[in-house]
């Protein structure tokens, strides 16, 4: 850029269409708009297109710095996959026929402990990021194994190939199943403050740590403890795994009989924190809810990976009614797809079946489904005060859209409107519809490390 470089106070002009959500309204379609990144990748501002020339004068940059976007094409907000398993991107798209339980036995603890070779998981995390990336997520909230080592590999990869994450070391002092796949307490609780420490020293922009006991069947009193303890003092986010199953339900009853409900099991051990993201919550009660809302603890929903392993259907009518913080999340490889589209899809297709059920239920929107994966995950995530739509002070995450590049999914014709074309994209497009992808101001897709 010309004279904004000069200026030094714009890196990009954006001018044409942008669709986001606000908390007031789940779908804005801004036509003819002009928006400008800051050299910080945030958004300086965002204002109707006839404003170019005093925008101009104000930011230093000329027209000829404005990139145009092409007719139909416009811009959403980076997607934001709330709850995603780094290192079962082996088995996505396999292994769906087992109820939960069984398949963490048969085929998630076996595959997770093979990440105890970094060259394996440097493989694995790679492709992901670049995979995840390329539909259009800015943001993930990772699980990763038990291993640290490994787990630091993931962070570094994320950070490299530019997208924004948290990233955990998974906790687990407890496992029948596969004995083999677990830290003895003292060695987890050592780790995850090793991992932690790690991850500050490293002063990474987009990475930060998340505090993650893998689910309360798989952790000892002591562990949840102090794992609650580590998160407290050093103000870290907290992700787990809630009221997912019937029979995970019955075995917390029976581990945990001194508590109410599967929340409370949490609740005792300070994991239910205004920066805590709970994936599933498919049988968790009014109570419940109550507790997430007053504690401000958010709800990770999977649709993909509740149909597939049979798991249950969340309620998101219920939960928003709660006023629970809420985002959509793949929960690879429990969920098969590793695009957010396609959580967006099952999220609206599992509300419409509890609508078949339910006479008179409110079906989630479209529109609903697309504020989920957006501005929902980034308050899910406690990261909304940077992310989640093209608000001025946010952080530029985004996904150039073009509903008519040559080997798009769907077609467009003469008449369809932007918002026409935009509902198109949500139930039709895919990964073949992503031009570009920001985070924080910078293209990160397509870019050289995808080469
Ligand atoms: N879907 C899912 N649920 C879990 N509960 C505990 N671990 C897991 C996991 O890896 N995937
Ligand atoms: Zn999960």
């Amino acid at each position: 850029m010309s004279r904004g470089a000069a200026a030094g106070q714009v890196q990009h002009v954006f001018k044409g269409t942008f669709a986001h959500s606000t908390t007031a309204e789940p779908l804005q379609i801004l036509d003819n708009t002009i928006l400008g990144v800051d050299i910080n990748g945030k958004i300086a501002f965002i204002e109707p297109g006839d404003q170019e020339e005093i925008l101009c004068d104000k930011w230093g940059f000329s027209s000829s710095d404005v990139k145009s976007l092409q007719d139909k094409d416009f811009f959403i907000p980076g997607m934001v996959d709330t709850h995603i398993h780094a290192p079962q991107y082996t088995y996505a798209g396999i292994a769906q026929d087992y109820s939960l339980m069984k398949w963490l036995k048969v085929f998630t603890f076996p595959t997770e402990l093979k990440y105890e070779s970094k060259d394996f998981a440097k493989d694995v995390y790679t492709k992901l990021v670049k995979r995840t990336l390329k539909h259009g997520t800015t943001t993930a909230c990772y699980f990763a194994t038990i291993h640290t080592d490994s787990t630091l590999l993931l962070a570094e990869i994320v950070e490299k190939l530019g997208q924004r994450a948290l990233v955990g070391k998974v906790c687990m002092d407890i496992n029948d199943a596969v004995r083999s796949y677990r830290e003895e307490t003292e060695e987890c609780i050592e780790e995850t403050k090793r991992f932690i420490q790690e991850i500050i020293n490293r002063k990474y922009t987009l990475v930060k740590p998340i505090v993650t006991p893998r689910f309360a069947p798989s952790c000892s009193t002591q562990l949840l403890n102090d794992l609650g303890d580590i998160a407290k003092e050093n103000d870290l986010h907290i992700q787990s795994h809630i009221s997912e199953n019937k029979d995970e339900l019955n075995i917390v009853k029976d581990m945990f009989p001194e508590c109410g409900c599967y929340t409370e099991v949490y609740d005792k051990y300070n994991l239910l924190t205004s920066k805590t993201v709970m994936a599933h919550g498919c049988y968790l009660s009014n109570k419940e809810l109550e507790i997430f809302c007053s504690k401000g603890s958010a709800v990770a929903h999977c649709p993909n990976s509740n149909i597939s392993l049979c798991s249950g259907m969340l309620d998101v009518r219920n939960v928003l009614n709660h006023k629970v913080k809420i985002g959509l999340g793949t929960d690879v490889a429990g969920g098969y797809s590793t695009s957010m589209l396609d959580a967006v899809r099952k999220a609206i297709e599992t509300s419409k079946i509890l609508t078949i059920q339910k006479p008179g239920y409110e079906t989630l929107s479209y529109k609903e489904a697309f504020q989920l994966a957006t501005l929902g995950g980034s308050q899910a995530l406690a990261l909304e005060d940077t992310i989640g739509n093209f608000e001025v002070g946010k952080d530029f995450d985004a996904v150039l859209i073009s509903p008519t590049t040559t080997d798009s999914s769907f077609d467009v014709f003469a008449g369809d409107t932007k918002k026409v074309i935009f509902e198109k994209f949500i139930n039709l497009g895919d990964d073949r519809n992503v031009m570009e992808v920001y985070v924080a101001g910078k293209l990160v897709f397509p870019s050289m490390c995808f080469l």
